[in-house]
Parts: C-alpha cells; sequence; structure tokens
C-alpha cells in the first residue's frame, strides 16, 4: 500500500488547550478518505496542520513520504497538495472559462500578465474544456461565477484545485450551503476522479460521507477515535455513541 499523506505523533496546543492530540494518520494513494468527528473535534485544525496553515507544536507531516512540517503553505501546493475553502473565494466576475484558464496558466508559470496571450494557447484551452466537462460546467462556463447556482460555485472551486494537478486534495465541507438535490453531484464528481489524485474530506452530512468515502477516520476531542471503512464505523457503537448519536 502507498501511503499519500501521514501524519506522526501529530500535536497541536492552543495555549493549555490541546486541539491536536498526537494523531497518527495515513491516507492510502487514491483513497477517498472522510474524517469526521462532533463540533470541536479538531478537524479543521489538522487540515490546517496539513496544508501548513497552522505550525503544529510537534509531530510531523508526510507527503508521499516526504517531511513537509515546516514548508510554507504554498510550497505544499507546489508539492501536489490542494485544499478548497468552507468559504467562497470565486472571482465572481470571471466566467468559469476565464478562472479555468487562469489557474492552468498559474501552474504553468505563465502569471497574471501572459493571461491574454494564453488565452490562445490550445494546449491550456484543451484542459480547461476537459475539467469544465467534467466537472458538468460546460453548459455555465461563460456565465460569470457571481450568477451561477452555489452547487456549480462548489464544482468550480474544486475544478480549481485540481487544475493545480494535486496529488492529495483537502475538501472542507465542499457541500455546505449546497441544495439537498446538488449536494451527491458535487460528491459523486470528485468521487470519479481519476485514482492518482487522493481525496481527503471533512464533512458533517454522514449520507454524504457513506457514499462518498472508502475509509473513514474518527476525531474526538482532537485525538483519532477510530478508523475504518464505511461498514464499520457505521456499526461501530462508541463512533455511533459520541458522533452519530448527535444526530439521532
Ligand atoms: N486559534 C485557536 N485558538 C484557540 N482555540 C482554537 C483555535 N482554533 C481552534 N480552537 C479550538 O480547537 C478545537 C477544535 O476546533 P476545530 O475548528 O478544529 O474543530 P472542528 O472539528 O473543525 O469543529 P467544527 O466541526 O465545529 O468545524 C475547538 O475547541 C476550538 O475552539
Amino acid at each position: 500500500m502507498t501511503v499519500a499523506l501521514e501524519t506522526r505523533n501529530l500535536v497541536k496546543r492552543f495555549g493549555a488547550f490541546m486541539a491536536t492530540n498526537d494523531v497518527s494518520l495515513s491516507v492510502r494513494q487514491g483513497a477517498r478518505h472522510a474524517l469526521i468527528g462532533p463540533n470541536g473535534a479538531g478537524k479543521t485544525t489538522l487540515i490546517n496542520l496539513l496544508t501548513g496553515a497552522l505550525t503544529p507544536s510537534s509531530g510531523q507531516v508526510l507527503l508521499g513520504g516526504e517531511d513537509i512540517t515546516n514548508l510554507p503553505a504554498h510550497v505544499r501546493v507546489g508539492r501536489g497538495l490542494s485544499r478548497t475553502f468552507q468559504i467562497n473565494q470565486l472571482f465572481g466576475d470571471f466566467t468559469p472559462l476565464e478562472s479555468m484558464m487562469l489557474a492552468i496558466g498559474e501552474r504553468e508559470g505563465h502569471g497574471w500578465r501572459a493571461w491574454k496571450p494564453l488565452s490562445r494557447d490550445r494546449e491550456v484551452a484543451d484542459e480547461a474544456a476537459q475539467l469544465l466537462e467534467r466537472f458538468r460546467l460546460v453548459d455555465t462556463m461563460g456565465v460569470p461565477t457571481a450568477l451561477l447556482p452555489y452547487g456549480k460555485q462548489r464544482l468550480l472551486e474544486i475544478a480549481l484545485a485540481i487544475a493545480t494537478r494535486p496529488r492529495v486534495l483537502l475538501l472542507d465541507e465542499p457541500a455546505a450551503g449546497v441544495p439537498e438535490e446538488e449536494r451527491h453531484e458535487v460528491l459523486s464528481i470528485v468521487r470519479e476522479l481519476p485514482p492518482d489524485v487522493t481525496v481527503v474530506l471533512i464533512e458533517h452530512d454522514m449520507d454524504l460521507v457513506f457514499s462518498f468515502a472508502d475509509r473513514i477516520s474518527v476525531l474526538a476531542a482532537g485525538s483519532l477515535f477510530a478508523e475504518g471503512t464505511v461498514e464499520e464505523i457505521s456499526k461501530d457503537r462508541h463512533v455511533k455513541a459520541i458522533y452519530l448519536g448527535e444526530d439521532a
């Protein structure tokens, strides 16, 4: 089994409070791995430690076996670790096509100024078209992003993260705020991404988690509380007690 992303004895203290308590997590290559746990369990803190938004008090983060614990966030992106955010960070005036061309151009190191000539670049345009199609954004690729239905905006965020060609994609509640009928579409598209992209998902909606994940880790009070397949976790009495019981 190849491990894509790993933490070793990861600890994050805020003052005397331990938000992350000795977490050793292993995410295998190609996994659809969900991170669940009750409010305040430390899911967002853990994701922030993985991306480099927070520095751990102790412990290590490894990407593809390499220690990235002390690398800044943007360098981690360059190494293949991408994330999307809960908050909407899209440029509202840009169309999905424009945003996609820009994201691909940035990845290729063209930057802002090369944007116009880039629009004539066949390879970039082809890749943008493919990604927009995969994320079911072709019909709306010329519409300013601010005018898109929310589910489409979330899909665009994920598509833009994929344009950076990540090895590991971290998704923090990608379906939050998306109407019920569009939620499953968002995650089924992510699920069907090629296996060279490993996905780690934080999600509160257990229906979505169970239909998406092939592996689930449960956090509680900062610690890794349980880990297993969907079947194992959905049947686990202790998990039900601390987590599923909340919704019941
Ligand atoms: N910067 C901070 N300073 C102090 N305490 C913090 C800080 N960030 C998070 N915490 C605390 O750490 C704990 C874990 O928070 P975190 O946001 O990681 O949980 P979570 O599992 O993502 O919760 P939720 O599901 O509600 O988003 C909480 O008790 C929170 O109050």
